[in-house]
């Protein structure tokens, strides 16, 4: 292995790390399921339950702008996303927010009733193209899921929307959304993009790719905490022509002139439905001050380091030959995670956690390695590679204790 301390003590991004609150002992390699507490966040979340909500009560919604907070909070997203101003906002969760958005979509182009997406897409986002089927009838949605290789293949005239996720959740694959979005825009189809892995680690330009729509997840690698809201982006472009079915009083013009009738607020902010969590809005919104001058080539440059390094040490260790990797090996293929196929990967994932490396399990047989380059060092990679390498040797994975499915994650 490249030598690791040369690694870490080069690498312009090792000061942020001390921005989180990291268990010690431990090798954190899940942040692509729940990132870790920033300090700024615990921070916030006390002024917010002890003077705001503790001491000002009601006041709050004005002196402290709690009425602002979704709003604020998607104009701090959005450089994130390369997005201007005025097109993203903070609410609900994905799911919620998907729903909201296909309709949209399907509105948008009336006649062509297909939502297209990819088979091995994170399942809620299938299951709530699903349930619009469901309320719709087939003439005005149709769900249909074909694998990655047949979407292009599939993209006809029937199709109103492709709705991919960027990073695929079990194997760690990138899509080219500059490349697929324009191909859809080709056949006059809309996109919306699953930013749930990829927001917060990877260079994004929503805006000059063209997306029409996208979502994405506050609590992975924005660090927003458990169940933090999630995010919308609207294309300025769209924003005028549509309204979202989910038209709740926060989504209305003048929530506060409690009128009988639906009257959209402007712009993106009609995407939001009802009163937000402000306790769990308020730690993403500071916990997105993590990025402050980050450069997200330079973190994309790490992550990529970060994902190869493992690879590499996994190939190399002979007690790892029955891993197979399936996360793509090219730089422009991968997201910031590797998975390993492996017929015992729940006893692996069970005794790399008790070993102090924090991955996890997806059925049937992966082991999920999240590489999050705000925190992670090139020593937690060498470390994870050579808890893999023991425990394999040593048959750990094979012990008793680790044969029984008993967590939901
Ligand atoms: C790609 C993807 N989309 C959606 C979700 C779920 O989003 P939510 O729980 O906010 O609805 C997840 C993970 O939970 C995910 O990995
Ligand atoms: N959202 C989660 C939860 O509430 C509990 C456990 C895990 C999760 C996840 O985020 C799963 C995640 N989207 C995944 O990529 O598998």
């Amino acid at each position: 292995m490249a030598d690791i301390e040369v690694l870490d003590r080069n690498d312009p991004l090792a000061p942020l790390r001390a921005l989180f609150e990291l268990p010690q002992g431990k090798v954190y390699l899940d942040g692509n399921s729940l990132g870790p507490l920033p300090t700024a966040a615990r921070s916030r979340v006390e002024a917010v339950v002890q003077q705001q909500w503790g001491r000002d009560l009601i006041a709050s919604w004005n002196s402290h702008d709690w009425i602002g907070l979704p709003v604020a909070t998607g104009e701090k997203i959005a450089p994130l996303l390369g997005a201007a101003p005025g097109q993203v906002v903070c609410c609900d969760s994905i799911s919620v927010n998907l729903f909201k958005l296909l309709a949209t979509a399907l509105q948008l182009r009336p006649g062509r009733p297909v939502i297209l997406s990819q088979q091995d897409n994170f399942p809620t986002d299938l299951y709530m193209t699903q349930g619009m089927a469901a309320l719709l009838g087939e003439k005005r949605c149709v769900a249909r899921a074909v694998p990655a290789d047949a979407l292009m293949d599939a993209m006809d005239d029937q199709v109103a929307v492709l709705m991919l996720t960027q990073v695929n959740f079990r194997d760690g694959s990138l899509h080219d959304i500059e490349a697929i979005t324009r191909a859809a825009h080709e056949r006059g189809i809309l996109v919306l993009w699953d930013l749930a892995h990829s927001a917060g680690v990877l260079p994004l330009e929503l805006d000059s790719w063209q997306v029409d729509m996208a979502v994405g997840c506050g609590y992975k690698f924005l660090n927003g905490g458990p169940g933090a809201p999630a995010f919308i982006y609207l294309a300025a472009r769209h924003q005028d022509r549509v309204s979202q079915p989910l038209c709740g009083w926060l989504g209305h013009a003048e929530p506060f002139a409690f009128e009988p009738g639906y009257r959209p607020a402007q712009g993106v902010a009609s995407f939001l439905s009802g009163t937000p969590g402000i306790i769990g809005m308020a730690a993403l919104n500071a916990a997105l001050d993590v990025f402050d001058g980050v450069d997200m080539k330079q973190l994309r440059a790490k992550s990529l380091a970060l994902t190869e390094l493992f690879m590499t040490g996994v190939r190399a260790e002979p007690a790892c030959a029955d891993c197979v990797v399936l996360t793509p090996e090219e730089d422009r293929r991968r997201g910031s995670q590797v998975s390993l196929a492996h017929p015992q990967a729940w006893g692996i994932a069970r005794a790399l956690i008790e070993a102090g490396v924090v991955v996890d399990f997806r059925a049937p047989d992966v082991v999920r390695f999240g590489f999050a380059p705000l925190y992670n060092s090139y020593r937690d990679v060498a470390e994870a590679v050579a808890q893999l390498a023991r425990i394999l040797a040593a048959d750990e994975h094979l012990q008793p204790r680790f044969s029984a499915r008993t967590r939901v994650t």
